[in-house]
């Protein structure tokens, strides 16, 4: 730009002066504009994740969608947010105008002088004088409308920095320490004890877990159970430090406040209600870092259970091979389930964590994946089931009951349901299958 407008001051001196007017004129008219155009990119910003949200949430759930008839309200929503995301682009390509129209009529206006006065009064007509000093004028208008662009663009970005800076100062989690690296051999076992753990969801939040004390000894199978609201995932939750805690708990005789969480994550495996699969391949999906063959990985599929639901001549059938899209958005929640199960299966954790994993199969496959559990799982692996359906965890060595967030019950399942106000008993007694839960915890109909 310095040296367009040095071309034109030293073959034209006398466009010094105007020439610096240009170039202030320019520099207010750019003022004004970043000043107005921040705001309408902000505008703009915070008013297309709404529109893009709600359009990805109308596609996930076009079936709901339809099957309700609430087409128009979503069209309506969609309009209204669409509206709102026009009036602030429609705003920001206006003031685009603005600018644009405002520096070339500047321009426009001292190029015309220059060539008027070069042209007229310094009678240089057909000289290269006239071309070379218009042209380096032209191009010092645009340059100045480039700047002022550059200068936008650059304040612009200054406010993501900000938003960027605000996401990198949120609370973190600890970092893992020296002193959080536990021995290679841990844990050795899959014993947990809890000493009195309390734990809420925010730190000035309420507890909900209350004082819990108990033992799990390694290789146990415990079923968790009680009414919606009990704390039976803030429990399973509490295990892992993904919410805040008081009191201690032990897993494998090491206070796990003191392992680095990556580390105590690495050393559980859960599967949540609705477990997430990554995109690609089901082999990808059981073993990221291809550390197994694929015999180990068949053998993970077939002790959850998914080759008893499926027969060689399948045209679909599910393999190694098979995609496996985004969330594992291709597959039921059932058959995700399964897959997640198989995942834990090959990670081989001494302490397994099922939160309602076999909520979404149907009674036969669950039981199928449960008697592979009971064979696939080594001796020493703990496993603690979060269950709705009481037939899932039954025959399991010991049953909490959860009230409330405290443990109202502690036993085998034998030796509950022959208590007579037992809350199993009573969870038990609601249930349909009342007959089959008691014979399944051992219990005849006369022993009772
Ligand atoms: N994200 C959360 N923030 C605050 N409180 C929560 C949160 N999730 C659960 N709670 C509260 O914690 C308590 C225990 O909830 P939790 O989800 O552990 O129960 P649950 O027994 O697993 O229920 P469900 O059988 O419905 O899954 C409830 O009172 C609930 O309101």
């Amino acid at each position: 730009m310095l040296v367009k407008f040095g071309a034109v001051v030293l073959l034209t001196p006398v466009f010094l002066l105007p020439g610096v007017l240009v170039a202030i004129l320019g520099g207010w008219c750019g003022q004004i504009y970043i000043a107005a155009q921040l705001s309408v990119k902000r505008e703009m910003s915070n008013a297309k994740a709404p529109v893009l949200g709600h359009f990805g949430a109308a596609i996930a759930g076009l079936t709901s969608i339809r099957a309700y008839g609430a087409q128009e309200t979503f069209q309506t929503e969609s309009l209204n947010r669409i509206n709102r995301y026009t009036r602030a682009a429609r705003t920001f390509y206006n003031l685009n105008r603005w600018i644009c129209v405002r520096i070339d009529a500047i321009g426009g206006l001292f190029a015309a002088s220059l060539a008027t006065y070069l042209v007229y009064f310094q009678n240089q007509k057909a000289s290269n004088t006239v071309y070379v000093s218009c042209s380096a004028k032209v191009g010092f208008s645009g340059m100045i409308l480039w700047w002022v662009r550059v200068l936008n663009d650059f304040e612009v970005s200054g406010n993501s920095l900000e938003r960027i800076q605000g996401y990198v100062q949120i609370e973190q989690e600890p970092k893992p320490t020296q002193g959080g690296v536990p021995p290679a051999y841990w844990p050795a076992s899959g014993e947990i004890r809890a000493e009195n753990l309390s734990a809420k969801y925010s730190v000035d939040g309420p507890n909900v877990l209350h004082n819990l004390s108990f033992t799990i000894h390694s290789g146990q199978r415990i079923g968790v159970v009680g009414r919606t609201g009990s704390g039976k995932s803030s429990l399973t939750l509490s295990l892992l430090r993904c919410i805040p805690t008081e009191g201690a708990v032990y897993y494998d005789e090491r206070n796990i406040k003191d392992v680095n969480l990556d580390v105590l994550r690495s050393n559980i495996t859960i599967i949540p209600q609705i477990p997430e699969l990554l995109s690609g391949t089901l082999r990808q999906n059981l073993d990221p870092f291809d550390q197994y063959d694929d015999a180990t990985l068949n053998d993970a599929l077939r002790a959850a259970g998914l080759f008893s639901l499926q027969s060689e001549m399948d045209e679909g059938r599910i393999t190694l091979d098979s995609a496996i899209s985004s969330g594992g958005g291709n597959l039921s929640v059932g058959q995700r389930q399964i897959l997640a199960l198989s995942r834990a299966i090959v990670r081989g954790s001494k302490l397994l964590i099922l939160d309602e994993a076999t909520s979404a199969i149907d009674y036969k496959t669950d039981s199928i994946i449960q008697s592979s559990l009971r064979q696939e799982l080594r001796g020493d692996v703990t496993l603690i089931t979060v269950a709705h359906r009481l037939q899932t965890i039954m025959d399991a060595d010991k049953i909490m009951v959860l009230d409330a967030g405290r443990i109202v019950e502690f036993d085998s399942p034998k030796k509950l349901l022959k208590l007579p106000q037992g809350k199993l008993r009573a969870l038990v007694d609601e249930s349909g299958d009342k007959e089959l839960l008691y014979s399944m915890a051992g219990l005849a109909q006369t022993a009772r």
